[in-house]
């Protein structure tokens, strides 16, 4: 679904500049609506992942708005997702605890719902918990580099997965791949370099 202007925006990301002990990122505008996919893109360093942060309050903003529809859920799949080595949970556990435990987990996730999630593969944990995120009950998904370590197969299933997982959840994705994110999101973003606030 496209963004529908006389649909009320999930989040709205007015002139924000975000960043740590200054600013890294923005100006930057967007309006992110129930149903779409938008994609952000930019050059490595652009603030990207800061945005994301910004959104959820792990960093600082340093000017402009960010405002949420009200009572709006949100979930982070972070950039380069942690192993916990020594949490003791299977796959399925995991996805208790996140809150995506449906019993319709697409057939690539299937294997691993038995398996400890310190015995996955860095890409079979990255896929795990992009499923987490999308499959669980959160209105917004932000999904940072959800492609990161995941070879072609698990890369298509993700894309399935952007496609299908209940609609008309919001996602805010970023990935350097330029046709991952051309063939899965409704609209794009473009973050201008360093200092440029936000691209045309
Ligand atoms: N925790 C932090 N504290 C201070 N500076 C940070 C922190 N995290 C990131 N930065 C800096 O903020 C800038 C933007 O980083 P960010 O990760 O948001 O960019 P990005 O566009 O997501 O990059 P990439 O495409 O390479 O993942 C960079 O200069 C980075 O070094």
């Amino acid at each position: 679904m496209s963004a529908d202007t006389a649909t009320t925006a999930l989040l709205a990301v007015k002139e924000v500049v975000a960043g740590y002990a200054g600013p890294v990122v923005g100006p930057v505008s967007f309006d992110v609506y129930p149903g779409e996919v938008l994609g952000l893109r930019g050059p490595n360093g652009c603030g990207k992942s800061t945005l994301l942060k910004a959104i959820t309050g792990e960093a600082k903003r340093f000017a402009g708005k960010i405002v949420r529809c009200n009572g709006l859920t949100v979930t982070h799949h972070q950039q380069r997702p942690e192993l916990p080595p020594e949490l003791p949970l299977l796959g399925r556990e995991l996805l208790r605890v996140m809150g995506a435990d449906r019993g319709d987990a697409p057939g690539i996730i299937k294997p691993l719902l038995y398996r400890p999630i310190n015995r996955m593969s860095g890409g079979q944990f990255q896929l795990l918990e992009a499923w987490a995120c999308l499959g669980g009950d959160a209105e917004l998904v932000l999904l940072d580099e959800p492609t990161n370590n995941l070879d072609g197969e698990a890369i298509e299933a993700l894309a399935h997965i952007l496609r299908t997982a209940r609609p008309p959840r919001a996602v805010l994705l970023v990935s350097h791949e330029r046709a991952f994110l051309e063939e899965n999101c409704t609209r794009i973003v473009e973050i201008g370099r360093p200092g440029e606030g936000q691209g045309s």
